[in-house]
């Protein structure tokens, strides 16, 4: 699976609704690579859901291909899991051993796996809640979990499940700027570990966090970029991020400014980086 690197493939989709005048989705192409971390934005409209939906094979296509990992999209179903606002409204189980049970058990045996005993899946229960930081008993009922905690216990059980590749829609919508960060944070790690996350979302410092952005309008792909070069100009100018009407992130405007005033070209997509280029330029003057 791994090591084909292409996880998601999109040729010339196009999308039609029942009483929508025009395709919603209109000859969309993009391919993805397994272990990116990719933002879809555009404004109330633009297609964003109905592309998330397309992936998890709830709107069927009208024309075109999705591919993945190189097959077509329905072989390939049990592979993707969408994460959808509420997130609580995802949850099957009551208790959080229940929630993760019922991912487990909806988990493929692989090749010579035998299936899971009680205590096995105990054990990687307890290693799930570990990884996405439930640090809480199994038996918690899930309507006593924080909304970050629902989220996390949301994402712990579509990989629980199986799913190479997270299709995020809007998830984070509801949680506090702490708990925001640290979903970013943990799509990141998910994606250095391999997995595919797409993130649907309307929040700047989401998509600085990935490495990739989609830009949808009236149900077009009407830009297709790195994030260093959607937030920043190289020749100066408008970005596309402000050519598109998004509101920048605060790092963005802040190294704009300091840029300005101080005469310097330094496009950072995380604090680190920005840190590390001012010592640099104060050490080079
Ligand atoms: N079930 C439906 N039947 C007909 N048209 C639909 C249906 N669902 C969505 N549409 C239309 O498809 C277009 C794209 O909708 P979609 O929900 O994908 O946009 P979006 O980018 O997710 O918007 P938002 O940011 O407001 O959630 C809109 O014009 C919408 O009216």
């Amino acid at each position: 699976m791994k090591s084909v690197a292409i996880s998601i493939e999109w040729e010339r989709v196009v999308v039609r609704r029942v009483g929508a005048t025009h395709a919603v989705l209109c000859d969309i192409s993009f391919a993805i690579r397994a272990g990116q971390m990719v933002a879809v934005v555009g404004h109330n409209g633009a297609g964003k859901t109905t592309l998330a939906r397309v992936m998890t094979g709830l709107i069927p296509i009208a024309a075109g291909a999705v591919k993945v990992f190189g097959q077509p999209l329905p072989t390939q179903r049990r592979l993707v899991q969408m994460g959808f606002q509420p997130p609580s409204a995802q949850l099957l189980g009551t208790t959080i051993a229940e929630e993760l049970a019922i991912a487990l058990a909806a988990r493929p045996c692989e090749t010579g796996e035998v299936e899971s005993d009680a205590r096995r899946m105990q054990a990687e229960m307890h290693a799930l809640c570990r990884r996405f930081g439930l640090n809480m008993p199994l038996t918690t009922p899930v309507h006593h979990l924080s909304g970050g905690q629902v989220a996390r216990l949301c994402i712990a059980s579509a990989i629980a499940s199986g799913a190479y590749i997270l299709v995020m829609d809007e998830t984070q919508a509801e949680l506090d700027p702490a708990a925001r960060q640290a979903m970013r944070q943990l799509f990141r790690d998910l994606a250095e570990q391999g997995r595919t996350i797409l993130l649907i979302t309307h929040d700047m410092e989401d998509v600085l966090a990935a490495d990739r952005v989609l830009v949808l309008e009236a149900g077009r792909l009407v830009d297709d970029l790195p994030v260093r070069s959607f937030f920043y100009s190289e020749r100066g100018g408008a970005t596309p991020c402000q050519q598109h009407g998004f509101e920048e992130p605060f790092l963005v405007r802040a190294a704009r400014s300091t840029n300005h005033r101080l005469g310097l070209r330094l496009s950072p997509v995380t604090e680190m980086e920005w840190t590390e280029g001012l010592q640099h330029v104060s050490a080079c003057r």
